[in-house]
């Protein structure tokens, strides 16, 4: 398992992560993509900021089939939506950060907007603050089946990119591979604090 350079990476990340205060009390989950049909996901339950590569279990992307029996994350189900919607998307971070958390639940829309800002152009194929980039906010739901197959409907009709908020629960969001799913990570996290402090600031 170590001779995979994403999975170093993703435990990297999640050590970061950790270090950051964004997985607080075994919230979060991470995965990386191995292949077409396996994905590599963080075990349900665990702390993320102190994760090694066994604790990451090969998952099949189509049936959710575990060969070492073990449990997989809770939120399984949202990491094999992404990697089945998006051939492309090489590992994906899910994160219980308080502005995430915060700012969803403060958004009441369907759809977080964010404009004006330099920083959008560290999500990929973004170049103008004067862009919109929307981030789809969904409703939390204890049936992960349920909620991945809203997500998936969202997807058919609206481009769905980079990144998603569940409502007061956190963000999930996505790269090619783990650099650039931890920059959009990073990216959106100070897009979230900045926007958050701004309303503050602009309230009546
Ligand atoms: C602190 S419990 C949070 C969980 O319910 C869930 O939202 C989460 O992110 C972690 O679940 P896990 O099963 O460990 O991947
Ligand atoms: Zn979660």
């Amino acid at each position: 398992m170590t001779e995979n350079l994403q999975l170093e990476a993703l435990v990297d990340a999640c050590r970061w992560i950790g270090a950051k205060g964004w997985a607080p009390a075994t919230g979060g989950n991470m995965s990386v993509r191995e292949d077409a049909d396996r994905c590599w996901l963080s075990e349900s339950g665990k702390d993320k900021g102190s994760l090694t590569g066994n604790d990451f279990l090969q998952v099949d992307i189509a049936t959710h089939q575990v060969p070492s029996g073990r449990k997989p994350s809770a939120e399984t189900g949202l990491h094999t939506l992404i990697y089945r919607l998006f051939p492309e998307a090489g590992a994906v971070l899910h994160v219980h950060t308080v502005n995430a958390t915060v700012l969803s639940r403060v958004e009441k829309s369907a759809e977080l907007v964010l404009h004006g800002y330099e920083m959008q152009k560290s999500l990929r194929g973004q170049s103008s603050h004067l862009d919109d980039v929307s981030i789809p906010v969904f409703d939390n739901d204890q049936d992960i089946d349920a909620l991945a197959r809203r997500i998936e409907h969202y997807a058919t009709e609206r481009p769905l990119s980079y990144g998603f908020l569940l409502r007061g629960h956190g963000l999930t969001c996505w790269g090619r591979d783990v650099a650039e799913a931890r920059r959009h990570l990073e990216g959106l996290e100070f897009l979230f604090e900045c926007e958050l402090r701004l309303r503050q600031l602009e309230k009546p």
